[in-house]
C-alpha cells in the first residue's frame, strides 16, 4: 500500500501561537526523505489551508468553536479521501483538536476502526468540564457515542455525529488528567494505561493488553492519535503542555513497532509539535526528529534492520 502525508497547520484548539508551524518543522526534520527508504510510494499532499472565521464568538468558555469546527470538517474530508484512495494516512498537526476531523474522516471509510490515544492527557473534557475551554483538550468527547447526553451543541460542530464506542478506545501515557476527565474515564470504563501502569506492567505488557482489548474479537483498522507530549519533555520539549515523567524514547518506539506489526495501522496523527516553544534550535530539532522517528517506526522501520528477500551477498 502507499502512504499519504497531510499537513494540518492549525492552532485554534488552544491558545499558544506556533503549533501551526508543526507540519513544516516535521517536514524540515526530513520526514519525506526518511519514508522514501521504504519500498512503498509516499505521496505528500502538502498542507491544508484553514480559514479563520471573522465572527467566531466564544461558546460558553470555548474559544474559536466555529473556526475549529470548520477546520475539522475540512480535515475530515481530506482524511476520508486519502483513506478511500487506499493510502495509509499520516496527519501532521497542529494541535490535538484536529483529531476530531481526522478520526471522523477515517471512520467515514472504516466505521469499525479502533482508536489508540498516546498522550500525557486524556483530551476528554466536555465544554462543561473543561477548565480552560480549549478544544484540543476535548477532542475525544466529540467522538464518543457514550458522551452525547453530556455534550452541548457546540457551534461549528453540527456536521459531526459521534460514532465511537468507549470500548474501542485505549489510552497510553496518561499523567495529567483533570477531575472531570477522570470521572468520565471511570464511568465509561475506558481502558487506559497511565505512566504508573507502564511503570508497573512494562510497555511490552501494556501493548499486549491494548492490542488484545482492541483486536481479539475482530481485527480492524487502527487509528493512532499520537500527541508528541506523550514523550518525556526531556525528549520532546517543543510542545504546548509538557508534563514530567513521560515515555522514554524506547517505550514510544516500542508502541509504534507493535502497532506496525499488527499490519492494521490506517491513520496516524502526530500533533502538538510547536517549534516556537523550544528553548533552543536543538530543542526544536530534537522534538521534530522524534516525530519523524515515531512515524517511521509506525510505518515499519525496525531497530534490528531489514532486508529484501535473499539479496545477493555482495
Ligand atoms: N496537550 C494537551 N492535550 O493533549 N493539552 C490540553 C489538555 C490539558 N488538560
Ligand atoms: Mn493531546
Ligand atoms: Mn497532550
Amino acid at each position: 500500500h502507499s502512504v499519504a502525508i497531510l499537513g494540518a497547520p492549525f492552532s485554534k484548539g488552544q491558545k499558544r501561537r506556533g503549533v501551526e508551524h508543526g507540519p513544516k518543522a516535521i517536514r524540515d526534520a526530513g520526514l519525506v526523505e526518511r519514508l522514501s527508504n521504504f519500498d512503498y510510494p509516499v505521496h505528500d499532499f502538502g498542507d491544508l489551508t484553514f480559514k479563520h472565521l471573522e465572527k467566531d464568538e466564544h461558546f460558553m468558555r470555548v474559544p474559536f468553536p466555529r473556526t475549529v469546527g470548520r477546520a475539522n470538517q475540512l480535515l475530515s474530508g481530506a482524511v476520508s479521501s486519502a483513506v478511500g484512495a487506499g493510502h495509509t494516512c499520516i496527519m501532521l498537526g497542529g494541535d490535538h483538536s484536529l483529531a476530531i476531523g481526522s478520526v471522523e474522516g477515517h471512520a467515514q471509510q472504516c466505521p469499525d476502526l479502533c482508536l489508540i490515544w498516546v498522550d500525557a492527557h486524556a483530551d476528554i473534557n466536555t465544554p462543561l468540564t473543561s477548565p480552560s475551554g480549549n478544544l484540543h483538550g476535548q477532542s475525544v468527547a466529540f467522538l464518543l457515542k457514550d458522551l452525547q447526553n453530556k455534550m452541548p451543541e457546540v457551534p461549528g460542530f453540527s456536521w459531526i455525529k459521534p460514532f465511537l464506542s468507549a470500548r474501542d478506545l485505549v489510552y497510553i501515557g496518561l499523567r495529567d488528567v483533570d477531575p472531570g476527565e477522570h470521572i468520565i474515564l471511570k464511568t465509561l470504563g475506558i481502558q487506559y494505561f497511565s505512566m504508573r501502569d507502564i511503570d508497573r506492567m512494562g510497555i511490552q505488557r501494556v501493548m499486549e493488553v491494548t492490542l488484545d482489548h482492541l483486536l481479539a474479537r475482530k481485527q480492524r483498522p487502527i487509528h493512532l492519535s499520537f500527541d508528541i507530549d506523550a514523550f518525556d519533555p526531556s525528549l520532546a520539549p517543543a510542545t504546548g503542555t509538557p508534563v514530567n515523567g513521560g515515555l522514554t524514547y524506547r517505550e514510544g518506539i516500542y508502541v509504534t513497532e507493535e502497532i506496525h506489526n499488527t499490519g492494521l495501522l490506517s491513520v496516524m496523527d502526530v500533533v502538538e509539535v510547536n517549534p516556537t516553544l523550544g528553548a533552543t534550535p536543538e530543542a526544536v530539532e530534537a522534538t521534530s526528529s522524534l516525530a519523524v522517528d515515531v512515524i517511521a517506526s509506525a510505518l515499519g522501520q525496525t531497530r534490528e534492520g531489514a532486508h529484501v528477500a535473499f539479496p545477493k551477498i555482495p
